[in-house]
């Protein structure tokens, strides 16, 4: 019996380490939840105290310990309000003692790694003097598996996963106007073609600037309301989405004047706070390779202004309107010419995939983080899709994208064909269908 007992040990073990392993989703699922939950019921105060997480006795409780001749207490462990399992880890709530603040607990991060054994730990303060803290179980990043559920709501995309195993979403309710950048070859193509293809069954319009000659946005062409592939277009297509922002600041003032006169009534300030009826579509604009648009050799280049000052009223404005700007680079700087520090103000969403020197990755958080620098420069280059998320708030979190190819992408836009809204301003910009037949390039002969 007891030989038997054992074997079964053993094939439990062996079966833990191959799935640790092989699955680390399942290992943690299966084995890892409940010895991570035993680990922290067991070693919570011992790792506090090693982590340099608690606070010392209070004069009060010293002095009565001491009148009642007990034990005179030397260190107070913070609270712990309770455990939550999570798909990828545990988080646990901590209620801090008075002193105590969430520095302190992010700077012990690698300490708590280290001493509950588990991949990752961030924390972050919830409510005041209360803390939680995120272990994460495996390596999420490794291989990209999106929950099976997620929030979804108009303009709210699961976009990615972040380190913690929580979804990053891309709201552009909340974060009207972004910029990816990266080097060659990161995934900043991936990701967009993520977003399309999670936006592309929601009632909105997508315009596309694809100035690499359509290469990534031309497939996706039968979901996009306009899409154009080259300078001289995406100059006209700007400014006619400023047209279109205007005709719909008009809406929103009648709409204004109307609700003024009637007493109660709520005073529209954007399309969201217009009737149903009256509220327009909304507009995202994906621009692929910024540096097409605004690089240029002469000194003043009138197309390159008109692109420039466009963009720069459309991210200033766009957001009441309802048009949202999704732009791409490997680089986004001041190299590109005047005009790109004041566009780069207006887009608070910053991504940034690896790139291969400080200065970029400054150009997107010089003015978030100094860390989110560090840690965008640190991607490994086998990571493709990993990326560094900064807010304007000062923290920034790493996430990868899952894999979408071009062929579920195409596959949505496809399927959502019908749901191509139509927009007067933008009628004469329709996407690039009518490709010619498909020729080799010419070569020439060896003499
Ligand atoms: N999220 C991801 N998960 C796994 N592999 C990825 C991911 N994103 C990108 N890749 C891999 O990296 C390759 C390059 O990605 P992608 O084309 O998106 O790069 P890019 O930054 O757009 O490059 P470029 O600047 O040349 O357009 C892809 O073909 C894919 O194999």
């Amino acid at each position: 019996m007891a030989k038997l007992l054992l074997i079964a040990l053993a094939v439990l073990v062996a079966l833990a380490l191959l799935l640790r392993w092989r699955r680390p989703v399942w290992y943690w699922l299966s084995f890892g939840i409940v010895l991570a939950v035993v680990r922290v019921r067991f070693r919570y105060a011992a790792v506090m105290e090693a982590c340099h997480l608690t606070v010392p006795a209070s004069r009060m409780r010293r002095a009565l310990a001491r009148w009642m001749k007990k034990p005179v207490p030397q260190q107070r462990v913070p609270r712990l309000l309770w455990i939550r399992p999570t798909r990828t880890g545990l988080r646990l709530r901590i209620r801090m003692w008075p002193g105590q603040d969430a520095f302190e607990f992010a700077a012990a991060s690698d300490r708590l790694r280290h001493s509950f054994g588990v991949h990752q730990v961030t924390s972050r303060e919830i409510k005041p003097g209360v803390i939680e803290i995120a272990l994460t179980g495996y390596d999420v990043l490794k291989r990209v598996q999106m929950p099976a559920t997620t929030e979804r709501d108009l303009l709210k995309i699961p976009l990615a996963l972040v380190e913690d195993g929580s979804v990053h979403y891309r709201d552009y309710r909340q974060v009207p106007h972004s910029i990816t950048v990266g080097a060659i070859g990161t995934g900043k193509s991936v990701t967009q073609r993520t977003l399309i293809k999670e936006l592309a069954s929601q009632p909105v319009a997508l315009v596309g600037i694809d100035c690499k000659k359509g290469v990534e946005l031309g497939p996706l062409a039968r979901r996009f309301s306009a899409l154009v592939d080259n300078p001289d277009d995406a100059a006209d297509l700007l400014e006619a989405l400023i047209a279109r922002m205007e005709v719909i600041y008009d809406v929103i003032r009648r709409a204004q004047r109307i609700s003024a006169d009637t007493p109660d009534a709520e005073i529209a300030a954007n399309i969201w706070d217009l009737p149903e009826d009256l509220r327009p579509v909304p507009i995202v604009v994906t621009i692929d390779e910024i540096a097409e648009l605004a690089l240029s050799t002469k000194k003043n280049d009138p197309r390159r202004d008109r692109i420039v000052k466009a963009l720069v009223r459309l991210a200033q404005l766009g957001r009441a309107a309802g048009i949202f700007l999704d732009i791409y680079g490997q680089r986004f700087g001041s190299e590109l010419g005047d005009g790109i520090t004041m566009l780069r103000a207006q887009l608070t969403g910053r991504m940034v995939h690896r790139v291969n020197d400080e200065s970029t990755a400054k150009m997107a958080f010089g003015d978030i983080s100094p860390h989110a620098v560090f840690a965008a420069i640190q991607i490994p280059n086998e990571r493709r899709g990993m990326a560094v998320v900064g807010y304007s708030t000062g923290e920034w979190v790493r996430i990868r994208t899952p894999h979408t190819t071009m062929r579920q992408a195409v596959a949505a836009c496809n399927k959502y064909a019908h749901l191509v809204p139509d927009i007067p301003e933008l009628a004469r910009f329709g996407p690039l269908l009518d490709l010619a037949p498909v020729r080799a390039p010419a070569v020439a002969e060896a003499a």
